[in-house]
């Protein structure tokens, strides 16, 4: 039988991290491993993949930028457009792991499988979780199906969608879930069983797009709490945003004073998206009497309606186009 190639790109995270100590499983350094050594822990990827390995960073996720989103999107192109690559894997910190991975679903145009994988205690734990987590991601890497749902993410034997895995537990190996669409599938003693996919746009489907692109738009975003500060608005605006993004209350609501300085930005330009702090549920749009059309983010965080209303903002301004960009990705 021949073996399907995975290339991995490697990017550091805690699945590459080093602690003092085997116990210890909180004070290591994360992104300390080369690929070479990652690959090394768990021999038995060869078993079932040729694989080739490139470092692409290596650091802790909370680093991670938007210039090496931009960076990365290339170097993880370029690898699915190679014709002796059958599938990629993305070893990656935890921490930022669901914004990268929606990132790339929206901007790598391939039908390729692309598996992103990482793990929650360091490589030198006892009972790591990293070469088991690597293997299972080459297992889905391998498996041409896998390019049909955009970029997984593969930990703990669950694989979720780029669009609504989300991280729910700072320290514990079962963190990474979609509470809201539920897993695209599992993977069991290395077989990926699927079971849903996304009716959103990704990958191969999607028209929206980094290429010759050297900054993403910025935009931001703002926490709704009692007793917040419009100043947060107007300290946005000052910073030179295009957007502003905000992670508002219950169905997406901004207290009045806030709102009154949203308006405001609204008329100077700035593209302003709702989105809930609830973490359930859709924010749908609405508009007021004064004509202020709220573009909503559906039910996605406010993270990742953020880098939809980047892309989106590389081709329009128009609130309904923009609003469209929200209904279909
Ligand atoms: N579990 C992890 O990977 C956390 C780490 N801080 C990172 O995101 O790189």
């Amino acid at each position: 039988m021949t073996h399907a190639h995975v290339h991995i790109i490697a990017c550091g995270g805690t699945i590459a991290g080093k602690a003092e100590s085997e116990k210890e499983l909180i004070g290591y350094k994360a992104g300390k491993l080369t690929i070479e050594e990652l690959l090394q822990s768990v021999p038995e990827v060869t078993e079932y993949a040729d694989i080739t390995g490139e470092q692409f960073c290596n650091m802790d996720s909370t680093n991670m930028t938007e210039d090496l989103w931009l960076r990365l999107a290339r170097c993880v192109e370029a690898a699915a457009d190679r014709a002796d690559v059958d599938g990629i894997v993305i070893t990656h910190g935890t921490d930022t792991m669901e914004e990268t991975a929606y990132f790339l679903n929206l901007v790598v145009h391939s039908r390729k499988p692309i598996v992103m994988v990482g793990s929650m205690r360091p490589a030198t734990a006892l009972s790591a979780d990293g070469p088991l987590n690597l293997l299972d991601a080459v297992h889905i890497a391998a498996c041409r199906q896998a390019g049909e749902y955009g970029v997984l993410v593969a930990m703990n034997g669950r694989i979720c969608g780029a669009r609504s895995v989300e991280k729910t537990d700072t320290t514990h190996v079962d963190t990474f879930r979609s509470r809201q669409m539920g897993y695209m599938g599992i993977i069991q003693n290395g077989i990926p069983y699927f079971y849903q996919q996304s009716l959103r746009r990704h990958t191969y489907l999607s028209q929206l797009s980094c290429q010759g692109i050297t900054k993403l738009p910025a935009v931001c975003i703002v926490y709704c709490y009692v007793g917040m500060s419009p100043a947060l608005i107007r300290a946005a605006v000052a910073s030179g945003v295009q957007g502003i993004v905000t992670a508002g209350l219950g169905h997406g609501k901004i207290p009045e004073a806030v709102l009154k300085e949203l308006k405001i930005a609204a008329q100077q330009g700035i593209v302003t998206v709702c989105t809930s702090r609830t973490l359930g549920g859709i924010v749908s749009t609405t508009e007021d009497d004064s004509g202020f059309f709220r573009i909503a983010g559906d039910n996605l965080p406010a993270h990742k309606a953020k880098i939809v209303l980047q892309l989106a903002l590389l081709q329009t301004r128009d609130p309904n186009t923009l609003q469209q960009f929200f209904d279909l990705y």
